[in-house]
């Protein structure tokens, strides 16, 4: 593998003759101007990342990322933190929810240990997890930074890793991103208050479901652990590093990953846009390559989608992570692909444009 910085100065924004051909191909549509919204501008979007005016996505996967965090031991979660072993099993039986919603749409969902607290040696026999930890969980950024700078950025290439395993096995051409552990709204809250300079207080949520006295609680925690570590918010490694998860540096890894290597991204709910800011921060041009999938019911992640300039796809009342709304955002931009790939031309259809 190249080492981070060398994928991270490598990716370039999208290509500006590509997206002029691309829009001035799909005005010539039979259909009023635009008028298939944002559907259009994916199609655009499609079209200038494979650098084709018949982009393809039917080889599409979700990567999702696992780990632990330290800080549960705060009684951040309304779960203990054996939870995510349990969910661990759960999708190698293929009963979670991600797993349902994924074959729906036809897409692989390929689990990545990247930092759960527990050795998954029977899954990986089993070929159901993919072994590559970086620690037995992050710390407890209550008391100290979550992981050392050079973990973080190990985490992240663990998901550049994983966007080339999906390239070169399943010939991915749309991937999603998923996360899965304990405790990761918390760390996920804080990068988004650290990132976009929102107050703690605004954008930290109830996560599994955790009653106001814990809410104030998380909300002191996290206020306490950026107030000890500093994070600085022009170095998005040190946030990560400080104050995020293995699994989020995971996702950061996939997003920068697919955008190195000309790959659509969906992104899912606030752990995985906590990914997307910290693979922003890193490189601009990440952000060309992002399709924001959904509205989480977290209330900062509003926050940061605006940060990153993107609308959501989709607002289901999600609050599960996983990659469950990206994966059903796989719809949309598959009609996307269709439209592009299978309307006529106004000439081609022998229809009469209007004036
Ligand atoms: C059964 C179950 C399945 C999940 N799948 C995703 N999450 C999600 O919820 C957790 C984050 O919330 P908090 O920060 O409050 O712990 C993560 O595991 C996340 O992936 C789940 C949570 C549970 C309980
Ligand atoms: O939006 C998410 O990704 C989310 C919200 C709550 C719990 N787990 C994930």
């Amino acid at each position: 593998m190249n080492s981070l910085l060398s994928y991270v100065t490598d990716i370039e924004p999208l290509d500006v003759a590509w997206k002029e051909r691309a829009h001035e191909y799909l005005e010539t549509l039979a259909i009023p101007h635009w008028s298939l919204g944002v559907v259009m501008d994916i199609a655009k979007q499609l079209a200038a990342i494979q650098k084709t005016l018949k982009p393809t996505v039917e080889n599409k996967c979700v990567i999702l990322m696992a780990g632990d965090h330290g800080v549960v031991e705060e009684g951040v979660s309304a779960c203990k933190k054996e939870v995510t072993i349990e969910m661990i099993d759960n999708l190698s039986h293929r009963g979670a929810s991600i797993n349902a919603l994924a074959d729906t749409v036809h897409a692989d969902v390929m689990v990545v240990d990247v930092g759960v607290a527990v050795d998954l040696d029977d899954y990986v026999k089993q070929g159901t997890v993919i072994p590559w930890k970086i620690g037995y969980g992050t710390r407890n950024m209550k008391k100290g930074p979550a992981m050392t700078r050079e973990e973080a950025e190990k985490s992240i290439l663990v998901g550049i890793k994983a966007v080339e395993k999906a390239i070169n096995e399943k010939s991915a051409q749309l991937i999603a991103t998923g996360d899965l552990g304990i405790g990761n709204t918390t760390p996920s809250s804080a990068i988004l208050s650290v990132m976009t300079g929102q107050k703690v207080a605004d954008v930290t949520g109830r996560g599994t479901g955790i009653d106001d006295k814990r809410l104030n609680n998380k909300i002191k925690v996290i206020e306490k652990a950026i107030e000890l570590n500093k994070p600085d918010p022009n170095d998005p490694i040190d946030v990560l590093s400080k104050v995020g998860g293995y699994e989020i540096g995971g996702i950061a890894g996939v997003i920068l990953g697919c955008a190195y290597y000309k790959i659509p991204v969906i992104v899912d709910g606030l752990i995985s846009t906590a990914g997307a800011l910290i693979a922003y921060g890193l490189n601009c041009n990440t952000v060309d390559y992002m399709i924001a999938g959904h509205k989480s019911q977290e209330p900062g992640h509003n926050y940061m989608w605006k940060s990153l300039n993107l609308k959501p796809l989709l607002d289901l009342g999600f609050r599960l992570g996983e990659g469950t709304g990206a994966a059903l955002a796989m719809y949309i931009v598959e009609g996307a692909a269709a439209v592009i790939n299978n309307v006529l031309s106004y000439e081609a259809a022998g229809v009469t444009p209007g004036a």
